[in-house]
C-alpha cells in the first residue's frame, strides 16, 4: 500500500546542511495502522510529507498504491492525493466557519454537486457521532470535538489511506482515548489504512499493529507492535517501552535483593500472546532445589493481546538456576537476565 524504499532527505540552510532522512524504507501494508515514533527532529514529519507528496526524496522510492510518486505528473500527483486524508495536531480548521461548511470543504473546491455534498457530510457527521453540531462554530467547539471535525474532513473524499500528524498530542488523556477509538473504527469498518506519527507511546500500544522507530533520521527498528515491546533492541525503544511497560524493579525492593546472600539470578520474563497461558512459574517452582521470589509485575493490553511482564528472584545453586532457565525457554516465554545487580 505505502512502500518507502531508501529514502534520503537532506535540508541546507544557512545553519548547515541537516540529513533529515538517511536511507529510511518503510512498508505499510492495507488494513494496517502503522505508528513511526520518535523524539522532536527525528525525522517523522519529514517521512509522512514524503508520502503524500509534499516533500520528494533527494534519493529512494515513495511507491503509493503501487504508483512510484516520482514518476508521477501534478494532476496524477492530485487525484492520487484525494485517497490520502490528512488529519493534523493543531486541527487546520476555519474557525470562524461552522462544522458543516469545514466539512463540506474539500468537496466544495472540486465542486462536488450540492446534494452530494449534504449526502457525504451527513454520513461522515453520523460516523464521528457530531450530528448535533453541525451548524456549530468551529471556535465553539472542544478540541476533541475540532479532532473529530477534523477527521470527519478527511474522510469526505473516501480515502484508502489516512494519514495521522502527532493527531492526539494536543489533547487530554481521555480525548486522546476517544480519538484513537475513533481511528480504530475508521480502519475496521472503513478498511482505511492509518500511518500515524506520534512521540506517544500509548498512542501506538493502544492501535498501531506496526511500529517504526525514528532516531536522527533512522529508521532504527521496526516490526509488530507484540515483536517491538516484546524485544526492543534500541536504546531509544527500550526507552519508549519503558514509557507505557514498567518492567523495571523497584528501588527499595532492589536493596532487598542485594542483600541476599545465597547465589541467585535475576530474570525479567515476558508472557505475550498464547504464552500467557503457560504455567511456567508452578514449572519452575517445580525444579528441587531453586526457591522462587517474584520481585515485580505488570499487565500491559496491546491490542487483543496481553503482556504480562514477572520479574522473578532464582535462589539455588547455578546447574539449577540453569535447569530453572532451560524449563523457562521450552514454554516460548520471552526470558533476559537482569544484569547488575
Ligand atoms: N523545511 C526544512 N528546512 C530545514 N530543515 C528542516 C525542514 N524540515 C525539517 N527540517 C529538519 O529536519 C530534521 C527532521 O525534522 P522533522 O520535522 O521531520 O522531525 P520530527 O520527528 O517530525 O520532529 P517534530 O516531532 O519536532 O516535528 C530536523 O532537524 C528539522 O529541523
Amino acid at each position: 500500500m505505502i512502500k518507502v524504499e531508501h529514502a534520503n532527505k537532506t535540508f541546507s540552510g544557512k545553519y548547515g546542511t541537516v540529513h533529515a532522512l538517511q536511507d529510511v524504507s518503510i512498508h505499510v501494508e492495507k488494513g494496517d495502522i502503522y505508528g513511526i515514533i520518535g523524539f522532536s527532529g527525528a525525522g517523522k514529519s519529514t517521512l509522512i510529507r514524503l508520502v503524500n507528496g509534499l516533500e520528494t526524496p533527494d534519493t529512494g522510492n515513495v511507491i503509493v498504491q503501487g504508483e512510484n510518486l516520482g514518476n508521477l505528473k501534478k494532476t496524477q500527483l492530485r487525484k492520487l492525493r484525494r485517497k490520502i486524508g490528512m488529519v493534523f495536531q493543531q486541527f487546520n480548521l476555519l474557525e470562524s466557519k461552522t462544522v458543516y461548511h469545514n466539512i463540506a470543504l474539500p468537496l466544495i473546491l472540486e465542486k462536488a454537486p450540492k446534494e452530494e455534498i449534504d449526502k457525504k457530510v451527513k454520513e461522515v457527521l453520523r460516523f464521528v457521532e457530531l450530528e448535533d453540531k453541525k451548524d456549530v462554530y468551529v471556535s465553539q467547539l472542544s478540541g476533541g470535538q475540532k479532532q473529530r471535525v477534523g477527521i470527519a474532513r478527511a474522510l469526505t473524499t473516501t480515502p484508502d489511506i489516512l494519514l495521522c500528524d502527532e493527531a492526539t498530542s494536543a489533547l487530554d488523556p481521555q480525548t486522546t482515548e476517544s480519538i484513537l477509538k475513533l481511528l480504530k473504527k475508521i480502519n475496521r469498518e472503513m478498511g482505511v489504512t492509518i500511518l500515524l506519527i506520534t512521540h506517544q507511546m500509548q498512542v501506538v500500544q493502544m492501535i498501531c499493529n506496526k511500529v517504526a522507530v525514528m532516531e536522527n533520521g533512522q529508521v532504527v527498528e521496526a516490526g509488530s507492535v507484540l515483536d517491538v515491546f516484546g524485544k526492543p533492541q534500541a536504546p531509544v525503544t527500550r526507552r519508549f517501552v519503558q514509557t507505557v511497560v514498567n518492567d523495571q524493579i523497584p528501588e527499595s525492593i532492589l536493596s532487598l535483593v542485594k542483600e541476599q546472600k545465597e547465589h541467585f539470578r535475576v530474570e525479567r520474563l515476558k508472557f505475550i500472546g498464547s504464552s500467557v497461558k503457560r504455567p511456567v512459574i508452578s514449572d519452575i517452582c517445580h525444579v528441587d532445589g531453586i526457591v522462587v521470589n517474584i520481585l515485580g509485575a505488570t499487565v500491559q493490553e496491546l491490542q487483543e493481546n496481553v503482556m504480562c511482564v514477572f520479574i522473578l528472584q532464582l535462589i539455588g545453586a547455578e546447574e539449577k538456576i540453569l535447569e530453572a532457565e532451560k524449563q523457562i525457554d521450552g514454554n516460548g516465554v520471552i526470558r533476559e537476565r537482569v544484569e547488575a545487580i
